[in-house]
């Protein structure tokens, strides 16, 4: 399996050689293609390079359309794409700009997104298992860097050609900047999408390693349940609610977690049920990933080899459909460049 992963994996290397650090610095140097998706504040066309006539994705924001802090955020963003090279991150190569876009250059994905994918169908938990482990190994290696995520969603999450997950989008991303008296560390802020965010983050408006870990958590009971746990109405309420009412309403949450064990949760295996209580403990002392060595030890990723997973080399159970463009046909009509 590992070595028929790899020859498709060598197959799919991009001809930039890694290391080489600004290879794209002009609009002139690509051929646009088509749109592949819209973002709430860029649009993301596929693009020819003239010289090599390799595809890649281009991420143009429209700098007239932002305020100061948004472009604040984005060179944020930037810098921290910088600091990442992982197989299971979407690589990023260059930002240039011209008077009125900022323009990004990363690989492009052209199996659409998780949210695409679970709309359509129900998965196999073994092909789960390997979207799971990959995000999983993918999560470590940006928290060994000391950056959390802090929007992991299936809408965030592409899939390349082969089938294999990189997770994207890090305009919330940031930094570990205060410490905890274990050196941890934490971020302040209620950050994120409210129906993925974990209790401290609602509650407390903090964000932990172990925050991306929940989220992950609802990720995966998405991906095998085509629902999400908790309702985006519960999440806002609980927002609102007095400080008194919270702690009374993270109890309903969880009761209305292990009500769905009755219901929901019983057609999964119990190494995948074990796995989604495990990521949704509201203690992070408890929540798996709060030590992340022992995230390979979890019995439902037993299938896989975390190895073989983490350096991308993991043959994908699902492959989305060559030759099928994965992205909304409205796009183009609306697109403007
Ligand atoms: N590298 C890529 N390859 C293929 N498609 C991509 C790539 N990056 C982004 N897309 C597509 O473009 C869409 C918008 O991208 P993205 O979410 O990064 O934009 P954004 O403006 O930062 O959006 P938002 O703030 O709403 O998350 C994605 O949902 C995805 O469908």
């Amino acid at each position: 399996m590992g070595n028929q992963a790899s020859k498709l994996r060598s197959a799919e290397q991009p001809w930039i050689e890694q290391g080489q650090k600004k290879p794209f610095f002009s609009i002139s140097q690509f051929k646009l293609c088509n749109v592949v998706g819209k973002g709430s504040w860029s649009t993301v066309f596929v693009v020819k390079d003239r010289s090599s006539k390799q595809k890649f994705a281009l991420k143009c924001i429209n700098k007239k359309k932002h305020n100061p802090g948004k472009i604040k955020q984005l060179l944020t963003e930037v810098s921290l794409l910088r600091s990442l090279d992982h197989p299971l991150l979407c690589r990023f190569y260059s930002e240039f700009q011209d008077d009125s876009k900022i323009y990004l250059v990363s690989d492009l994905m052209l199996g659409g997104d998780l949210r695409y994918h679970i709309a359509q169908n129900r998965f196999q938990e073994s092909v789960v298992c390997v979207w799971i482990a990959e995000l999983a190994s993918a999560l470590i290696y940006i928290h060994s860097k000391g950056i959390l995520h802090r929007d992991i969603k299936p809408d965030n999450i592409l899939l390349d050609e082969f089938g294999h997950c990189r997770l994207v989008d890090f305009n919330v991303a940031s930094r570990l900047s205060q410490k905890t008296p274990d050196g941890k560390g934490f971020v302040k802020g209620r950050v994120g999408t409210p129906a993925y965010m974990s209790p401290e983050t609602l509650v407390h408006s903090i964000s932990y390693r172990e925050s991306d870990w929940w989220s992950l958590g609802i990720t995966m009971y998405e991906c095998l349940l085509q629902s999400r746990p908790f309702s985006s109405t519960m999440v806002v309420n609980w927002i609102r609610s007095s400080e008194k009412e919270k702690n009374s309403l993270l109890e309903t949450m969880c009761s209305s977690l292990e009500l769905r064990n009755n219901k929901q949760l019983d057609i999964l295996s119990k190494e995948a049920r074990v796995a989604i209580r495990g990521f949704l403990e509201p203690s992070i002392r408890n929540r798996f990933g709060h030590h992340e060595n022992n995230i390979p030890n979890i019995s439902f990723f037993s299938p896989v080899c975390f190895d073989t997973i983490s350096q991308g080399k993991w043959a994908p159970k699902f492959r989305p459909k060559s030759g099928k463009l994965y992205a909304d046909p409205i796009l183009e009509l609306e697109a403007t460049f």
